[in-house]
């Protein structure tokens, strides 16, 4: 019912030229695919990713949005430029962006309504700090940060919004969450989803779990009931990890 969500963000990874290279190859190698693939790639690759991926299974997207419309606001890119370029999906709130622009729930919630404006999913991401997760709150802070992420956003169906788990401990780290872990948070997640949209609405929303996913580990995070999929960073830059994924995703 839901449909596995494999997304590679890759940050501030690869020119234009690297990448285009590469979206030729996954053009060539592409499986079959039951599941759903899609690429982050930087602002400046998303040309290249609506020429070569264009007419492919292969969706793409954007890692930020600004939360305005459009206007004065010099640096910033909108949700209307980016479905211009075809963007399915655009992340929010990912934590690097919480960490190092002072994003807040309330901007992010802005941010995840420009793009529902534009019929762009975002992809909204939570979770913990370390010394949170030690301190036994990790439940009540991501909670905390999913409603306050949500404030004001309506999708207009269930598909229209993907959450990812993201543990802020096990990015990057090669320490992912456990199954067990993620499949507890997501379980929750998906609770507050339900009291804040319905059960009907909740039970369709897409749960993807991110944080040194690679493709050792994805099977036993996506064999959990409630991980429907990855958003993935390292392992999504080499082509030949991002297939394995994808072979793993089905
Ligand atoms: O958005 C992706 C995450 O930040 C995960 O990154 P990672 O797979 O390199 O740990």
């Amino acid at each position: 019912m839901r449909r596995v969500l494999v997304a590679g963000n890759w940050k501030m990874h690869k020119t234009p030229s690297e990448a285009r290279v590469w979206f030729a190859e996954l053009r060539r190698l592409l499986p079959p695919l039951q599941s759903e693939a899609a690429v982050l790639p930087a602002f400046p690759i998303l040309p290249a990713a609506k020429e070569v991926l264009a007419e492919t299974q292969v969706g793409y997207g954007a890692q930020d949005v600004s939360a305005h419309k459009e206007g004065a606001y010099t640096g910033e890119v909108s949700a209307r430029m980016l479905a211009d370029l075809g963007c399915r999906y655009a992340i929010v709130g990912h934590s690097e962006r919480r960490r190092y622009h002072g994003e807040t729930d309330a901007l992010v919630a802005e941010k995840a309504k420009r793009l529902l404006e534009e019929g762009i999913t975002p992809i909204l991401c939570v979770g913990e700090p370390l010394e949170v997760r030690e301190r036994g709150e990790a439940v009540p802070y991501t909670l905390r940060q999913l409603l306050g992420s949500l404030e004001g956003v309506e999708p207009n169906a269930p598909e229209r919004l993907v959450i990812a788990y993201e543990p802020v401990w096990a990015i990057g780290t090669g320490k992912n969450a456990t199954p067990e872990d993620a499949e507890a948070m997501h379980q929750e997640i998906r609770k507050a989803l339900a009291e804040r949209y319905g059960e009907a609405f909740a039970s369709r929303v897409r749960v993807l779990y991110g944080g040194s996913v690679n493709p050792k580990n994805f099977a036993d995070l996506l064999s959990m009931p409630n991980v429907d999929g990855g958003l993935v960073g390292g392992a999504s830059l080499e082509l030949e990890s991002f297939l394995a994924l994808l072979r793993i995703a089905g």
